[in-house]
Parts: C-alpha cells; structure tokens; sequence
C-alpha cells in the first residue's frame, strides 16, 4: 500500500498580484467614457463622507471645497479615515467602507453613491500621485494620517501634527501630469463641478488660484419654493433651458416615492422622430448619472426629457449608465404611467394645450396609442387625420360615414380619393405610419362602425355606368383600348364619374403591382426559377383602367374612326392615368409614354400641315 503522506504533493499559497497601471489604462480607456470623470469621483467620496458624518453626527458641518491650480485639492467635512481606515480601505483596490456590513457604518449604508471600491483609482487617470491627508470624526483624538499612492501601485502612510488638518475630514490632493491639465484647469474644474454636482445635497464650492469662491450646486428647481404656481412653472421652463435648450410645451412633474425617485418631464415645443430616443439626465443621490440615458423611460414617451434625482437605480460600474434591473423595469413602468396620466388629464383640464401637443406630436400619440387602448379610447376623438372630408379627427369623419374606406398608401389615396369623394364614399389615408392600424381599431371603440380597406371594385362599383347605346356607340374605340391596354394586364371599363375633369382613372394596387411583376419574372426564366415562381402563380390580378364618359375629350376619343390616332389616344389616356397614380413607372410604361407623345406631336403636325388657311408670311431676313 502506497503512504498516503509520502503521495501528497506539496502546496505552496500565492497572492494574486495586480498590475495598477494595466487596471487603471483598462478604466480610462475602457470603463470610463473620459479622464473627466476623476472629479466626478472625489465630489462623490466627499459626499459620502459626509453623509456618513451626518448620520453619525447630526449638524456637523457639511461643505465640499475645491481649490484649483498646480495642484487640485477637494477637502470635504466628511467622515474622514483613521489609520487603520487607511489600511482597511485605502490599501485595497475593491475594498469599500460602503458596500457590505463594516460595523459602525453599517446603519448608514444605502445612503452612499459609491459601492464599488476602485473609484479613487480614476484619479489616476490624470494624475501620477495622489495624497489623501485626513482626520477622522469619529476619533477626534487619532492622528492625521497621510496616505500617498503612487500610479506604479506603492503607497506610503505617515501620521502628521494635528495642525496640518486641524478640523475632522479629508483632503485629496494630485498634482496632474502634463497630458491631465486639461481636466484640471480651473475653468474646467469649476465646469465639471457644476455639470456632475450641480444637484448635490452639500454646498460645494470651487476656489480659483485668485481666491475667488464660486458656488457650483443649488437645491434642484422642482424641490425649490416658489412664490406662486406660475413662477414655479417659469422657473422650470428656465431650467430646461439651460439643461436642453428648449422652453418646455408643459412640465410633468414625477414624485416615486417607492423608488425614491423626484424630478420633472420637459414636453418637447417641436416634433422629433419616434426612432430618435431621448436622452434623460439621471441624478444618484444628487451626483449627475448620466445625461443622455434613453432607458429612464419606455420608447413610445419620446416627446419629452426628464432630469430625476433618485436614490434607488443602481449604476453600472462606470457610473455613466443604468444598470438594467428590475427596479429600472418598474420604475419605467411607473413614469411611463404617470406621463400617460398627464397627458389623459390634458383633456379633461386644458384641451387648447392638448391641441397643441397633438399638432406637435400627433405621431408619437399614434404609435403610443397603438400599444395602449385606455389611451386610444381616450386620445383617438382628437388625432388628426386626412380624409376625403379634409384633415380631421376619426370621430368626427366616422359620424358622416358609417363605413370607413382606409387605403393602403399615399398614392392609392391621391388617386383615388376625388374620385370616391365626388361619389359619396368616405376614405381615409392610410398611407401614413400608424394610421391604416388605428383607424381599423375604431370599431372596437366606436361600435356600429364599419371599416373595410379600399379595394379597386369598390371604387368602380360606385361609379355610374353608362347607358347601353352609349357603350354601344363607343364599342370600336373600346375594343382598340383593350387590346393596346391589355398587354399591360389591363382592364378597360367605360363608366360615369365626378369630377368630369378626370378623363380616366386606373385603378390598381400594390398587392397586384407585385403579383404582375412576379409573373412577368416567371415568364422570363426558365428551369428551376421558372417552376418556382410558377408554382407561386394565383390568377394573375387585373388593373382597371375607367375612362370617364362624362369627359369631353373621352366623348370625342370615342368616335375616332383612324386605328391609328384610337391607338394614340388610348396610350395617352392610360399614361395620363399612369402618371396620376404617383407610382415609378416601368421601363413599358416610360416607352408607351413616350410613344404616345411623340404619336400625338405627329399627329398635331399631320393636322396642322393638312389644315386649310392662310400660309404664314416667312420671316423678315429669311
Ligand atoms: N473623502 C473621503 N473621506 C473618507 N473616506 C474616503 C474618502 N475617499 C475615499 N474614502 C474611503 O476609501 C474607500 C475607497 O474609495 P473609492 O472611491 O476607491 O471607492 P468607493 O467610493 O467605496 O466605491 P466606488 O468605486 O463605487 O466609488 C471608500 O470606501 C472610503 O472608505
């Protein structure tokens, strides 16, 4: 039997070693979106410190100062670190007194920012040395400290006599390198201490090389109070302006307080385009998130902007970004809600300013009012849309027709539309994104409402036909018509029809146009495609060309003799017609246009040099 000791191999411990330049090149290039987020870093150390003091010690003081120049400072009233805190904390990359139970400051967690442990390191990102020299609050008696760490990843600690930090709290210093003094600029500093604290609960101030205070935060303008409703509302329209510059159409406010989450919408004055998603500025307990984070808000409120401060979403690890959870699932829900109510109250309280967010932002509401049907049944009574009776709401076309007709596209309706009007049929365009599917949801709204797409035979089923000695009268013509306009599969009807000024009218769709097309293909291949796209084959669907017995000139087309000028006629007719639909037209179609111009211009001339009268006198000079 082999000795189970002398089998064992033996096993040595190692500690696992970190490169502190390969992690901080992999956080500025890759985890921060720019250097600038150094500062973003230590105002939000200094606010959880001194929101740890604060819990500890109500009334403490509770300011942030940075001063600029050389070398950047940020002293904070805060907490401050005892030696052995340095050690704890300082010395371990990913150790934070924020995140798991660490004793004393377990009571307090929740209210920090910070979570993570590595945000100091970004300091790094512009700076070769930074110094940490603080005095803790909670042991007034113990040392100042001094911890110095180095980018290469050294760090040295030494206490220091109590006059070099005479008062609890911490001061961070770095000295920038040659390529970070773009970030530490005074101008700058003070700039990005605005942009990322502006809404900070602590006074933080920015102290220029000359002295010059200049206090960068302010409580937010919804927490403010305001003299009246109006000046309220005034300054918030001022708010926007300087956050997105626009003045808002109207103001939601948003108040979650499951979510501890307050802040304002901003309703967009112009139209933007649904795909287009907005970006909202995201507060975390004060310090900016993100400016541009569409996620706050589900897709369909893309009409307006928000800044919220909220002490529940959690932010990715670069800080610049909502982390997808299920808080942020509810919390979009609730606002998503919460702008609906907003814009369902409109109705009820202001309809001059729910008429003008419609003329603004009709689109949004029909893709939202898709997805929605409290919405729909409630907004659909106000959305415009065009109809044979002009540009108006759904309510009022469906009261003068009890069958909706709703086409397919734009063209279909410019084609179509005078016609059906004349004949007393109500059509809607449907042409538009959203309107052919909301307008077919009106009956479940609106019942005894009847809504069919428009078909070609129903436009000719309502079209006058003509008496039999008058189709008989024409019969030649017609037969000529037929057999020059159906090599295009095309039908020719003669028929009575408003206005009188239309000659003829073709009637066809896309669904066919396609079909033909795909015909056509099947013809002219041969082999596996030509059995493929023949097995595909459906009887082939016929356009309508209608020439208008009521038009003058198809009056007098129809008692051409010459086979000649009838075959003429007739092209110019469809290519009329043709050139009506708004379509592309096929290269047959260009050449039939073309030839029955060039056709007609022969025959004008043939006229004219036939014609008798009077020679024209040549030219002077010629
Ligand atoms: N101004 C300060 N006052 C007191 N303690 C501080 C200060 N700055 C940093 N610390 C201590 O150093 C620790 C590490 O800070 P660091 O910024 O690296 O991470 P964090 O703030 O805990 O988390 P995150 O990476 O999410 O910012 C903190 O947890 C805190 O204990």
């Amino acid at each position: 039997m082999p000795n189970p000791e002398t089998s064992h191999t033996s096993h040595t411990s190692h500690t696992f070693q970190v490169d502190l330049r390969g992690l901080v090149d992999l956080l500025s290039h890759h985890l921060y979106s720019s250097p600038r987020v150094y500062l973003r870093e230590l105002l939000q150390n200094a606010t959880d410190a001194i929101t740890a003091r604060q819990a500890r010690f109500p009334g403490a003081p509770a300011t942030i100062t940075v001063r600029t120049g050389d070398t950047l400072t940020v002293t904070d009233t805060g907490i401050g670190l005892s030696e052995a805190d340095v050690h704890t904390f300082l010395a371990t990359i990913g150790r934070s007194s924020k995140r798991a139970a660490e004793g004393e400051l377990e009571a307090a967690r929740g209210d920090f920012i910070g979570q993570f442990g590595i945000g100091l390191l970004a300091c790094f990102v512009v700076a070769d040395e930074i110094t940490v020299v603080s005095r803790s609050a909670a042991q007034p008696d113990a040392p100042v400290v001094e911890w110095r760490g180095h980018s290469d990843g050294r760090y040295t600690i030494r206490t220091l006599p109590s006059h070099e930090h005479p008062e609890p709290g911490t001061t961070v210093r770095l000295t920038p390198r040659a390529d970070g003094t773009e970030w530490t600029r005074p101008d700058q500093v003070t700039a990005l201490a605005r942009h990322y604290g502006g809404l900070l609960p602590y006074e933080v101030t920015v102290v220029d090389p000359g002295g010059s205070a200049d206090r960068v935060n302010d409580t937010p303008p919804w927490e403010r109070r305001h003299g009246s409703p109006l000046a309220r509302r005034e300054a918030l329209a001022e708010h926007c302006r300087t956050a997105f510059g626009f003045v808002p159409l109207d103001t939601i406010d948003l108040d979650l307080p499951a979510a501890g989450l307050r802040g304002v919408a901003y309703v967009l004055p112009t139209a933007v385009s649904p795909s287009e998603r907005a970006g909202h500025r995201v507060h975390l307990k004060g310090m900016l998130l993100s400016d541009r984070a569409p996620e706050l808000l589900p897709e369909w409120a893309f009409f307006v902007r928000c800044v919220v401060d909220t002490t529940s979403l959690r932010p990715t690890a670069s800080r610049e970004a909502l982390y997808e959870d299920e808080t942020l699932a509810a919390v979009r829900d609730a606002l998503g809600a919460r702008i609906r109510d907003w814009l369902t109250g409109l109705a009820a309280s202001d309809p001059t300013l729910l008429h003008r967010f419609i003329d603004t932002h009709h689109l949004a509401v029909k893709a939202l009012a898709r997805y929605d049907d409290e919405l729909l049944r409630m907004l659909l009574p106000w959305l415009p849309f065009e109809t044979t009776d002009g540009n108006v709401t759904l309510e009022e076309f469906a009261r003068a027709h009890p069958t909706i007709l709703v086409t397919r596209s734009v063209e279909e309706f410019r084609q179509v539309a005078p016609i059906a009007a004349a004949a007393g049929l109500g059509v809607v365009n449907g042409g538009y994104t959203y309107d052919r599917d909301l307008v077919h949801r009106l009956p479940e709204i609106r019942p005894g409402t009847a809504v069919t797409d428009l078909d070609p035979a129903t436009v000719t089923a309502h079209l006058d036909s003509v008496d039999p000695s008058a189709e008989l009268a024409a019969a030649a013509f017609l037969t000529i018509a037929r057999e020059v306009i159906g090599a295009y599969d095309c039908d020719v009807v003669l028929r009575s029809f408003h206005p009188v000024t239309a000659p003829a009218l073709l009637l066809d769709n896309r669904e066919a146009r396609h079909e033909r097309t795909r015909a056509g293909l099947a013809e002219g291949s041969d082999g596996l495609w030509a059995e493929i796209l023949g097995s595909l084959r459906s009887e082939t669907p016929r356009a309508q060309l209608v020439l208008n017995h009521l038009n003058p000139l198809v009056r007098r087309a129809a008692t051409i003799n010459e086979r000649g000028l009838a075959v003429t006629t007739v092209e110019a007719l469809y290519g009329q017609a043709l050139l009506m639909t708004r379509r592309p037209l096929r290269a047959a179609e260009s050449a039939l246009l073309n030839r029955a111009f060039i056709g007609l211009l022969t025959h004008a001339m043939h006229d004219e040099g036939t014609a008798p009268g009077p020679t024209p006198e040549p030219r002077k000079g010629q």
